[in-house]
């Protein structure tokens, strides 16, 4: 099913950070969203996620309107969200928060057995408290998560931050494969210039609460281009 976002304003306590924004995401693709601190990326996969209600505009996903479910309906609907900053629950173990992430009754032992093969640190480590794990094994944890929900779409919010260069490369790869394997669509917020060349097939650069250009393939190639908007 393919993500249709259409004139989407939307802020904080009536301050507005995005500002009339339109974007798409065809099933099966992986889009990217790029641009500098503060622009408003984090805000986009809120409001798609339903964190966040927008002051006007609107969220389809397929045939189904969005825009007035929650966060929950949206999970229902085959959204999963991988937030900035991973969010793991410390003092819960990795098998804990992976069951977090199950959708409630799925009890699907198969979901596991897939989070596994992608990330087998995540079953040698399922006992340990989550809080104990590197930055990149965090991160593997919360893409797992989101997994196990058996996402359609899945919305990953700078996969690299607070991941060691070695291994960035490797969860690059691991959501490349994702898309590859299980045909899981994937938006993803990033200001790193490698894995939006790696992983993106198209790309949105956001300022300012808009989307001021979308990067083709082509254009990804271009790094000067990419940075042009990320510089600071
Ligand atoms: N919960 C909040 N309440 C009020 N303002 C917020 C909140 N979250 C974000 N903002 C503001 O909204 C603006 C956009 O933030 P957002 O996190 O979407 O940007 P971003 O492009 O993802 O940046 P970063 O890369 O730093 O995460 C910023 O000015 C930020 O201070």
């Amino acid at each position: 099913m393919s993500l249709e976002m259409t004139t989407v304003t939307a802020g904080y306590e009536g301050t507005p950070i995005l500002r009339d924004v339109s974007c798409h995401v065809a099933q099966g693709e992986i889009v990217g969203v790029m641009g500098k601190n503060g622009v408003g990326k984090t805000t986009l996969l809120k409001t798609i996620m339903g964190l966040l209600e927008p002051d006007s505009g609107s969220v389809r996903y397929g045939d189904a309107d969005l825009t007035d479910r929650s966060a929950d309906e949206r999970a229902g609907f085959g959204i999963g969200y991988v937030p900035q900053g991973r969010d793991v629950f410390p003092g819960l173990t990795v098998e804990e928060n992976l069951l977090i992430g199950e959708n409630v009754g799925s009890g699907d032992e198969t979901l596991y057995d897939r989070v596994y093969e992608y990330f087998p640190i995540l079953e040698e480590r399922a006992g340990q408290d989550a809080e104990t794990m590197s930055g990149g094994q965090q991160q593997m944890l919360a893409i797992g998560r989101a997994l196990v929900g058996d996402p359609d779409l899945l919305l990953v919010d700078e996969p690299s931050e607070g991941v060691q260069p070695s291994i960035v490369q490797s969860i690059t790869e691991d959501l490349a494969r994702i898309n590859d394997d299980l045909g899981t669509t994937i938006l993803f917020v990033e200001q790193n210039l490698s894995v939006i060349q790696n992983l993106a097939d198209r790309c949105y650069a956001m300022d300012k609460g808009r989307i001021v250009n979308e990067l083709d393939d082509t254009d990804i190639e271009n790094r000067e281009k990419l940075a042009e908007h990320l510089v600071v």
